[in-house]
């Protein structure tokens, strides 16, 4: 069998799961995830090195209506992302009827007569799983369907392995070490996020930005990472700080646990928070902080 290399681009509304399943397929942490909507900005590759092919995963955001800057930013991005891949995986939660994000989705995918697999994740929270991918056969031309559980980790090879198959015969994209392409600064500044969002609920909303200021092997066994939080009004860094500053060390406490995982020694993380008014809206700070440049 010859080898196969294509780039897949998953897409589908906020929060059925796309970052989860990315990890599943790849079988370790390289995007995010959370219970929030919308956490994955910029756009995550993660590549699936198989005996018989390579995947390279583009996971955007999810595409909706244009707000700030930034929305504008996430759906150019998206819809650039569309145009270059080999195949779109459409992913949809099966758990919950179509909302009309997942109906615009599916329609975009016909409109873009561009091949497209249906993904229906969530498999585990439904008893039967049958006519459940109905409603979006009707809309878009799908050239196949699966059903897993990105939690559960059900279905993810049979469906790596199907989509080997329907890639071009070609060059492997990557060296076999290679499973992201995203710097280790922006995972650090990641996970940060993740925890904020988490811990915050919605007091802190997504007008927060994390960047790595210093990051040094203080000894053998010791990480030193230095973080600052900018964040838009008074009233949030408050919150983001807490009383006596207990949610700031909440938020430390639970960043380093993972940093410590992923470096396999200690960490000491260093937090500051910042203010920084409308941020979102000025292109001096979205350039720093490495989201998409417009095109043209
Ligand atoms: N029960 C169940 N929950 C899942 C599954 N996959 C993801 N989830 C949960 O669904 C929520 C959203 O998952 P994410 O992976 O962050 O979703 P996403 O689509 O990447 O969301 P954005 O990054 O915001 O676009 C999280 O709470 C996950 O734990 C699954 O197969 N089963």
């Amino acid at each position: 069998m010859a080898f196969k290399s294509g780039y897949i681009a998953l897409i589908g509304r906020p929060n059925v799961g796309k970052s989860t399943l990315l990890n599943a397929i790849l079988g370790r942490k390289v995007a995010i995830t959370t219970a929030k909507p919308q956490t994955t900005r910029n756009r995550i590759q993660g590549v699936l090195h198989d005996p018989s092919g390579q995947i390279v995963f583009v996971d955007t955001p999810g595409i909706h209506q244009p707000r700030t800057k930034l929305d504008e930013r996430m759906v150019m991005t998206a819809e650039r992302a569309l145009k270059e891949v080999d195949l779109i995986a459409h992913v949809v939660d099966i758990s919950k009827p179509p909302r009309p994000e997942d109906i615009a989705i599916a329609q975009l995918i016909a409109r873009l007569h561009h091949d497209a697999v249906l993904v229906g994740n969530k498999s585990d929270l439904v008893e039967q799983t049958k006519g459940r991918l109905d409603p979006y056969r009707a809309l878009a031309p799908y050239v196949e369907e699966f059903v897993v559980s990105a939690q559960n980790e059900q279905g993810i090879e049979a469906m790596v392995q199907a989509l080997l198959a329907m890639l071009p015969e070609g060059l492997p994209y990557f060296p076999d070490d290679t499973v992201t392409d995203q710097t280790e600064d922006f995972y650090i500044a990641e996970v940060i996020r993740e925890k904020i969002l988490e811990e915050t609920r919605d007091e802190v909303p997504h007008s927060v930005a994390v960047t790595i200021e210093e990051k040094i092997q203080r000894t053998p066994t010791l990480m030193y990472i230095r973080a600052a939080i900018y964040v838009e009004r008074d009233t949030q860094k408050a919150i983001l700080i807490g009383n006596q500053g207990q949610m700031l060390k909440r938020i430390g406490f639970l960043a380093r646990k993972d940093l410590e995982e992923y470096y396999g020694q200690k960490v000491y993380l260093d937090l500051w928070v910042k203010v920084r008014g409308h941020w979102r809206d000025q292109e001096a700070w979205l350039k720093r902080l490495g989201y998409a440049q417009p095109e043209g």
